[in-house]
């Protein structure tokens, strides 16, 4: 009998943090967020007590009971930082899309600082707008042609499929190896190649982003948020996670030096293609926008935004079928009579595959790995549901609140499909379903990452069924929390079918 083991319900450094920082953070938290006065200012957004009590924030049920005492949106004073905390669907969707604009700066938090000099897309920069807009009409013209993004993607997930068929069914961890599929479609899209399996190079830069990732949910980290003035001058896990960062940027470099050296293609082929383009245009008369150093950071938001959210996605994905066995069953009866066996497997399929589509959704909902969301900046005086807020304020719009809305979904806290389907077993999207986020900086990745999670998972579920490796009964379903919320280290098999 198969036992899903609910052990460890929080890590003893988040226990840690409730039991002993709370009353030291909550100075005062009030029904009002008016109350963020006397202002900050804007400057004191990369105060590195915001990064550290983020972990406070990260305990989303939290949130939820102090949401029932003091509204779906308040104030949390973090030492003489105010951070305003919207809970809830309607909340975070009013709040991030009414008046977008102002609430759309990021937080340079002292390690943002240290690694990218705040530039790039992910962090702020002067100019993020521009490298914004310019990474989402690149993607799209990625996109479009023979050998677009579902093109790349389907062509990484039937090497994944490959690799699976290899094993026989004997047993595996397949988080490395969802990573390394997913990093390759990044790859190919920004670099214009994917890496073979062996390739060290490859293998250096996913060890690198992983390190960072773990490294982002540490609790060294948050003391460098703090001290940053003295963890620079300290050995310890912080040194290391710049020097990863440091890996990408150089092979950001060498592909740039790369590219340049090669010429350019009559069509631009990749990523960094139309980026060069780009700078040209811009050299004359006009202060360009898009340099080289921008590039290397662009190209680091890209792969670390674009690597570790979907493979994680995916590895959750298994973990619920292996724990569900009647949904994978459903969801491979329903791919049997739609597709054939060997059909290329499109994003447009989805369509006809309903129940697929809607454990797609559920499998994102439910594990919920971006959970708090990521820090907005108030850009200007603005108001936020009707409060006058200050510029320079912080605002968390807490994306788990929104998954785990006890208003908009059935049984939030059980995996269920039926959220995505109506009675007749139609597919329907819900407003709640808000991973990605909204409004002015809503994730730049999304149709990427929507079209990865849909070909991945139908192709593996086409091509096998998961289990757990003989005599192994018990399963642990609880995230850890690092720079995502990921499930604990597990293998399975994949037996084809
Ligand atoms: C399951 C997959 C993914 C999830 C759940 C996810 C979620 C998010 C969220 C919640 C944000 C913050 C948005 C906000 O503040 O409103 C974000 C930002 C971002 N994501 Fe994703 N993401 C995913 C995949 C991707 C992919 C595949 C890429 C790369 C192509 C990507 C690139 C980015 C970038 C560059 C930003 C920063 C945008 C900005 O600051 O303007 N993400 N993502």
């Amino acid at each position: 009998m198969l036992v899903v083991w609910k052990g460890h319900m929080l890590p003893i450094f988040q226990q840690f943090l409730k039991t002993i920082c709370l009353p030291l953070v909550f100075r005062d938290s009030c029904s009002s967020p008016g109350h963020v006065s006397p202002s900050p200012h804007p400057g004191s957004t990369s105060n590195g007590l915001c990064m550290w009590f983020q972990y406070v924030l990260f305990w989303p049920l939290f949130h939820l009971q102090l949401a029932k005492t003091h509204g779906n949106i308040y104030t949390l004073w973090f030492g003489w930082t105010p951070v305003i905390i919207l809970n809830g669907y309607q909340a975070v969707k009013d709040g991030m899309t009414t008046h977008p604009e102002d609430v759309s700066g990021r937080m340079v938090s002292p390690f943002f600082r240290a690694l990218a000099k705040g530039k790039g897309m992910l962090t702020c920069g002067h100019h993020w707008k521009q490298q914004r807009r310019f990474g989402i009409t690149t993607l799209r013209s990625l996109g479009m042609g023979k050998k677009g993004l579902e093109y790349r993607v389907q062509e990484e997930a039937s090497h994944l499929v490959e690799f699976f068929l290899n094993l026989k069914g004997r047993p595996v961890d397949p988080s490395f190896r969802l990573f390394h599929s997913i990093s390759n479609v990044i790859c190919a899209v920004v670099f214009g190649y994917h890496f073979s399996d062996e390739d060290k190079t490859f293998h250096e830069l996913i060890s690198a982003t992983e390190y960072l990732f773990k490294f982002l949910g540490s609790f060294v980290h948050q003391l460098y948020e703090i001290f940053p003035w003295l963890m620079c001058c300290l050995p310890g896990p912080h040194k290391k996670a710049l020097s990863c960062y440091e890996v990408l940027s150089s092979f950001a470099r060498n592909e740039i030096r790369r590219h340049v050296e090669r010429g350019m293609p009559d069509e631009p082929q990749d990523f960094i293609d139309f980026y060069l383009v780009e700078m040209e245009k811009y050299k004359d008369g006009v202060k360009t926008k898009h340099d080289e150093e921008n590039l290397v950071y662009v190209i680091n938001d890209l792969f670390l935004g674009g690597s570790e959210t979907s493979s994680t996605t995916l590895y959750w994905g298994l973990l619920f079928m292996v724990v569900n066995p009647d949904i994978q069953e459903k969801v491979q009866k329903e791919l049997d009579a739609v597709l054939g066996p060997s059909q290329l497997i499109c994003y447009k399929d989805r369509r006809e595959l309903p129940y697929t589509n809607a454990v797609v959704h559920e499998i994102q909902r439910f594990s919920n790995i971006v959970f708090v969301g990521m820090p907005r900046v108030c850009v200007r005086n603005t108001t936020l549901l009707g409060f006058p807020i200050k510029k320079g304020t912080i605002i968390m719009p807490n994306i788990a609140s929104v998954l785990y809305d006890p208003e908009q979904w059935e049984t939030p806290r059980q995996f269920n499909p039926g959220h995505f389907l109506d009675k007749e077993g139609k597919f329907v999207s819900r407003e709640a379903f808000l991973p990605f986020s909204a409004g002015h900086r809503v994730c730049l990745g999304e149709h990427l990452a929507r079209t990865e999670l849909f070909i991945f998972f139908a192709s593996l579920l086409r091509a096998f069924t998961f289990r757990l490796p003989e005599g192994v009964t018990k399963i642990s379903t609880e995230p850890i929390l690092g720079g995502t919320l990921q499930p604990h280290p597990y293998r399975l098999c994949a037996i084809p079918r």
